[in-house]
């Protein structure tokens, strides 16, 4: 009898032994499968962040927690980068920020609910870098759009056109009237802003780099002028015509009968927008619809008036995305 009870309770030992030999399997499985779960869950977050945001059409914003739009309106402001350059986007005489593409941004910002813009004043060149590097949020300098820029910063539609300028030394004396009699003269030498597109002009016309005087900012271009380190100096227009008008300068002039540069047989007549960083659709949407009505309703004149532009100025139906086609 004893016999029997010790083998019923030796029996009894094992199925436990057994059962609980089952459950620590079964919670090791469980355990393991918990944690393929997390790893796939984690995978599939890590692969939707890293993605490049590049706005390939359609996509919106990537899956940052808060997007910069969302942001700047909890925070009530955001910043721009501007280059300092007349009548784009410059401090006035009383040191505050204004000029075509910053009272516009003021305008559709304060639309979107965003009442203060801080401002970073940057070297042109170092506007995108400062951008991507988020310095800034929105480049608000009058930045033509072409199709290299394009690959690097999210355009707005363009607030205006304009064409080039040239000024040189009272009375011309070498006849400089395009970007092409500078390359036909290798004397000449000719100040232009590094970063800026008037570059590329100036090299498709077949000025060299040795003609060039590539200065970091628009009063270094006249700086150069005037004290004879080059015969000429190019920019838009605009900014040409604000720096002669400050310098009061009778023994420099604009070149009144300048013949606009063409690359490719294409007159290079430039478009200015704001910019965003790439992965800021919703913020670059947002801006465009405010910019359309302004375009629709006159107040985008309006702005470019107080800054001298007129309608001929004006930049029609030409959107960003035309202008970033390789082929535009
Ligand atoms: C408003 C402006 N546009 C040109 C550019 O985008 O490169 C340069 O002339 C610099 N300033």
């Amino acid at each position: 009898m004893e016999m029997t009870s010790s083998r019923i309770h030796v029996s009894l030992l094992s199925v436990r032994k057994k059962r609980s030999e089952r459950l620590v399997e079964r919670n090791v499985r469980k355990k393991w499968m918990m944690l393929i779960l997390a790893t796939m869950l984690l995978l599939t977050a890590c692969s939707e962040n890293g993605s490049s945001g590049k706005n390939d059409g359609g996509q919106t914003d990537n899956g940052n927690a808060a997007s910069t739009l969302e942001k700047a309106k909890e925070q009530g402001y955001i910043t721009i980068g501007f280059a300092g350059e007349n009548p784009y986007a410059y401090k006035d005489e009383n040191g505050e920020l204004t000029g075509e593409a910053v009272e516009i941004a003021r305008t559709i910002l304060k639309r979107l609910g965003i009442e203060e813009m801080r401002a970073e004043l940057t070297e042109f060149s170092g506007l995108i870098a400062g951008l991507q590097a988020k310095r800034f949020d929105i480049i608000a300098a009058g930045m033509f759009i072409n199709p290299e820029r394009c690959e690097a910063v999210l355009f707005a539609n363009p607030e205006y056109s304009i064409g080039e300028g040239l000024a040189v030394k009272a009375g011309n004396p070498l006849n400089l009237t395009s970007y092409k009699a500078i390359a036909e003269n290798k004397d000449a030498k000719v100040a232009v802003m590094s970063g800026a597109v008037e570059i590329g002009y100036l090299e498709a016309s077949g000025v060299t780099e040795a003609q060039m005087v590539i200065v970091p900012d628009q009063d270094a271009a006249i700086s150069a002028l005037q004290s004879g380190r080059a015969d000429a100096m190019t920019m838009t227009g605009p900014a040409l015509q604000s720096r002669l008008d400050q310098a009061g300068d009778e023994g420099l002039e604009r070149v009144m009968d300048f013949e606009q540069p063409t690359v490719d047989g294409n007159s290079v007549r430039g478009y200015g927008a704001s910019a965003f960083r790439l992965d800021d659709v919703s913020l670059q949407e947002a801006f465009n619809t405010e910019l359309d009505a302004m375009k629709e309703n006159g107040e985008l004149l309006q702005i470019l008036q107080q800054f001298g532009f007129t309608e001929q100025e004006l930049p029609g139906d030409v959107t960003a995305p035309q202008l970033c086609s390789p082929q535009a």
